[in-house]
């Protein structure tokens, strides 16, 4: 099956529908990547197939619980631009910050912005302790997104300073990791509320993937995020 086909048969299974147009750039964005990770260690998923899989049918997975009335939109740790750069092509109503302390990372998404002249597209290369001292970057964004970085307690720490009151946060996790449990400190503290979890299986080999949907109930303490390293090294 050619890799178009892949795709769009993924997403058939997935209940997710795109225009020919969207589609388009996803396999530009793809092609790109597997060119550039040629000689860039990007992402250790080197077969063509398991890439569209495990990074894109994933990060689409989302897709299905943005809402119109999100505008803005945090990906903190977003490497190669999984979930963010994917859902930034589909919806390009939405102002997407992409956001990754390593270089080479943010230098491959600001050729892959420029390349497909995404103009919904901020990419940042820093840390989320350091960022959010930028001025108007505090409880600004509607929707946070997370994927890969941290447990729970640590991800909370870095992405709730940023989102409005009552904005969403959706964690991208693999099956049951039990992380809630240990972040139930974290959300106390950071006024967040877990509204459920949604469970998806991957398209063709059906792996589980769990989105957790959280929203920030109240403003957040200037004291969060603690200095940069600190939410890791002891997490709330
Ligand atoms: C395992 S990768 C996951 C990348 C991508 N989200 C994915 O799922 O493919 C984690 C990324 O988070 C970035 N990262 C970790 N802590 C961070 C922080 N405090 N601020 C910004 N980026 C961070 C790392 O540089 C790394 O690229």
């Amino acid at each position: 099956m050619e890799l178009r086909e892949y795709f769009v048969e993924g997403l058939n299974i997935i209940g997710v529908e795109l225009t020919e147009e969207i589609i388009d750039r996803l396999m530009k964005y793809a092609e790109l990547l597997m060119e550039t990770n040629k000689h860039t260690n990007l992402t250790a998923i080197r077969d063509e197939k398991d890439l569209i899989e495990k990074h894109f049918l994933d990060s689409m997975l989302v897709q299905k619980l943005i809402r119109e009335d999100m505008t803005s939109a945090m990906d903190i740790g977003t490497g190669a631009g999984f979930p963010g750069m994917v859902l930034a092509i589909c919806n390009p109503q939405i102002r997407f910050t992409l956001m990754d302390s390593v270089g080479k990372k943010t230098k491959f998404l600001e050729m892959v912005r420029d390349d497909l002249g995404l103009t919904n597209v901020e990419v940042v290369n820093e840390r989320a302790e350091e960022y959010i001292k930028k001025d108007g970057r505090r409880e600004s964004y509607d929707l946070g997104l997370c994927r890969g970085v941290s447990k729970l307690n640590v991800i909370l720490e870095y992405m709730v300073p940023f989102l409005k009151v009552d904005g969403d946060f959706y964690a991208l996790k693999m099956e049951g990791t039990g992380e809630e449990l240990e972040a139930e400190n974290a959300l106390k503290v950071l006024s967040t509320e877990i509204l459920g979890t949604e469970v998806f299986h991957l398209p063709y080999c059906k792996d589980v993937r769990h989105i957790i949907r959280m929203k920030k109930r109240e403003k957040t303490d200037s004291k969060y995020p603690r200095r940069t390293g600190i939410p890791l090294k002891r997490p709330l």
